[in-house]
């Protein structure tokens, strides 16, 4: 057992090289937040999707507008061809312009979007007309298919915890579900018989404290969202401590008191003693063990 202070990579490299893999679950995408990527999920669906506006103006040929000066503008005809949810709009003929939302389809026959502040447009007979006094640049204010993501990418590595924006990235990429490590399940195992196990029994024993460090540990694993844990409290006798310490359903143990060189820090001997062997003793505060049983 070193007793030198390891910094706290040197700490995290030994953790996570004594760690067990847990095994893994299929989850839904949206529901994945919080959860450590075991496979790294593939995008299904480009991002985007389509050919899409990246504005609100008029969908065009560029080319139609390649002659268009102040003195000699290009005129073209507006058309109200949305693509409807799903369905690609119809191709624009030569001349014709097409109104058009940011994230719609962009119709066959335009290559590039005026957008609308630029535009200047006059209800000529029953139609309007989209009047040009500069050229529009091929390729304005378009988005193309797989820009952002291409078909096929691994979307979030192995081993990262997925985030709000990944999640997000998963199912505008078309993932309907990813496979998680499970949650792992933490026994939280306070030590010492001078732990009141309530307010009341402070009372009859004023030597005794209360029992700070569990609900404080307990609200640290929910904050980082571990949902399943198990609390226990334990005296400094030795039978207790490893009853205490003994849960075969738990992935990771995690004790507050006990370890450091009192003739009633029965932790590290203890532990010994159930098989575990001590990689780590980090500080006289920090005991970092791994089972016996793996
Ligand atoms: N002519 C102009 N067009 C745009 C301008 C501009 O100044 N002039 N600003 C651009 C900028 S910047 C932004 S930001 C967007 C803002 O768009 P809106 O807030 O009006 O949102 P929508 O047009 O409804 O949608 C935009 C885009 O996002 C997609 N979308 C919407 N909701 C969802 C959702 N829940 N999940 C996935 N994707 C969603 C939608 O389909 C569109 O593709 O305007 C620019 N245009
Ligand atoms: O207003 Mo948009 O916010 O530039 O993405």
């Amino acid at each position: 057992m070193g007793r030198a202070r390891p910094d706290v990579d040197t700490a995290l490299r030994i953790l996570r090289d004594h760690a067990p893999e847990l095994s893994t679950e299929m989850v839904p995408a949206f529901a994945a937040s919080g959860r450590v990527v075991a496979t790294p999920p593939l995008a299904q669906l480009p991002v985007p999707r389509f050919r899409a506006s990246a504005m609100d103006g008029f969908a065009l040929a560029s080319d139609f507008t390649l002659r268009a000066s102040a003195d000699d503008p290009v005129h073209m005809l507006v058309v109200e061809r949305y693509g409807a949810a799903g369905v690609s709009p119809e191709s624009l003929r030569a001349g014709e312009a097409a109104r058009i939302a940011t994230g719609a389809p962009v119709p066959d026959g335009a290559d590039s979007v005026l957008i609308e502040e630029k535009a200047v447009s006059t209800m000529v007979g029953g139609g309007r007309r989209l009047s040009l006094t500069t050229p529009v640049p091929a390729g304005s204010n378009i988005r193309l298919p797989g820009e952002d993501v291409p078909a096929g990418a691994p979307l979030v590595a192995r081993g990262k915890l997925l985030s709000p924006a990944g999640i997000g990235l998963m199912v505008a990429a078309g993932v309907p579900e990813v496979e998680v490590r499970r949650w792992p399940r933490v026994r939280l195992v306070s030590t010492g018989s001078e732990l009141a196990a309530d307010a009341a029994s402070l009372d009859h024993h004023p030597a005794r404290i209360p029992d700070s460090n569990g609900p404080m540990l307990m609200a640290a694993l929910r904050e980082i969202g571990l949902p399943y844990h198990s609390s226990h409290h334990a005296a400094d006798e030795a039978n207790q401590l490893e009853k205490g310490l003994i849960d075969q359903d738990a992935d990771i143990l995690i004790s507050t008191g006990g370890v450091s060189a009192g003739d009633f820090d029965l932790i590290p001997g203890t532990l010994e003693k159930l098989g575990a062997t001590i990689h780590l003793h980090a500080s006289r505060q920090t005991n970092i063990v791994r089972d016996a049983s793996g």
